[in-house]
């Protein structure tokens, strides 16, 4: 290609990134508008930005693909968002935490992210106002579910606004390179067993794994002390200016884990929606085929069941239900009304728009 095609190509794209820029700025002139009628009400809205995204990404003809442009709008929308009214998102800290890529994941680079020292305190903070939501882990595909979420979920006056799923990949970190000399291992003890095959194949026996708080506390423990390594992802590795000495260490490859949004807020329908409910059955035989049967009766699809011990007596179990539809659906009206009658417990978690991105 000679100089003067390339000079022709970069001046259609000056031309192009003028009107872009104006156009960011109609939109947001609008969101600012849009802004000004919330007043001093909700502005965030996930589901009009589920609406806007799966919009954008069928009106996409490429050569970017459909979800590289609504990674593009998902940050257009937090710009928006944040002309409107800038959002704090509290999350298990600290900086460079799974947990914290969740929230930008879910409100891009424009919200403010809140790093708390665990998940109750992450729930305190927004039920308290000092924040405007939470985003916390709910279950990894390798590992299951976080109890301490569900367990805080029955309690929380907050409700579910929406869900992120994020690809987790795991990286063997440490301060110097190589392995000689390498004592221990830190890091979560969810993510110290999803590698757990490689770790075995890979370390001495007589490297110790260590299991602290988060990632991030792995990878800054690792970073002060050359002969730990961290197991942690990209963010924790450059917070804390680690090497990788191993990339993607996880034994499962699409290791995945799932968080939930959570705020003072109660979503509408977007057309694509989940809610998840808790249940509880009177301890006698069949009672877990009488909570099941209301849904089944009124075709709602169960997406998810989870039991967990439940705190008020030994040996009774709550169960955490996903089901497809908005709670303002008809289905799930009349599946819950059945319910109100044959369980111990029912609580609507909330209705929120199935993931996007
Ligand atoms: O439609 C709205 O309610 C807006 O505030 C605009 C907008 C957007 O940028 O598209 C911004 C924030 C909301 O969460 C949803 C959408």
């Amino acid at each position: 290609m000679s100089e003067e095609q390339l000079s022709q190509h970069r001046d259609a794209i000056d031309a192009i990134d003028e009107q872009i820029i104006q156009l960011l700025n109609q939109r947001a002139s609008h969101a600012r508008t849009i802004g000004e009628i919330k007043g001093s009400g909700i502005v965030y809205r996930p589901e009009r930005e589920a609406q806007v995204l799966s919009r954008v990404k069928a009106l996409n003809r490429g050569p970017l693909s459909g979800e590289t442009m609504a990674k593009l709008f998902r940050e257009i929308m937090s710009a928006c968002l944040a002309l409107e009214r800038p959002l704090t998102i509290a999350y298990l800290g600290p900086e460079g935490t799974f947990s914290q890529a969740a929230a930008i994941k879910q409100f891009g680079h424009a919200a403010h992210t809140m790093a708390c020292c665990s998940i109750d305190e992450a729930f305190r903070v927004v039920e308290a106002k000092t924040a405007d939501y939470v985003v916390a882990p709910v279950e990894n595909s390798t590992e299951g579910a976080v109890g301490r979420t569900l367990d805080l979920m029955v309690n929380t006056p907050l409700k579910i606004c929406g869900e992120v799923v994020l690809r987790i990949h795991h990286h063997l970190l440490r301060k110097v390179e190589g392995k000689a000399g390498l004592q221990r291992v830190y890091s979560h003890a969810q993510s110290l067993s999803q590698c757990h095959e490689w770790l075995n194949k890979n370390l001495p026996a007589e490297v110790q794994r260590v299991s602290v708080s988060s990632n991030a506390e792995a990878a800054r423990l690792a970073s002060l002390d050359e002969s730990s390594a961290a197991i942690a992802g990209d963010a924790a590795a450059e917070n804390y200016a680690l090497l990788s000495l191993a990339q993607n260490i996880e034994d499962e490859p699409n290791n995945t884990t799932r968080f939930l949004v959570l705020g003072m807020q109660e979503v509408g329908p977007s057309g694509r929606d989940k809610t998840s409910l808790v249940i509880s059955a009177p301890n006698r035989p069949g009672a877990l085929h009488t909570l099941v049967e209301p849904l089944a009766r009124n075709g709602v699809s169960m997406d998810k069941f989870e039991s967990r011990p439940s705190r008020a007596g030994l040996w009774e179990y709550v169960f955490f239900v996903d089901v497809e539809g908005h709670v303002s659906g008809a289905p799930l009206q009349a599946a819950l009304n059945e319910l109100a009658d044959v369980a111990a417990f029912v609580k609507v978690l909330g209705s929120y728009p199935v993931a996007v991105i």
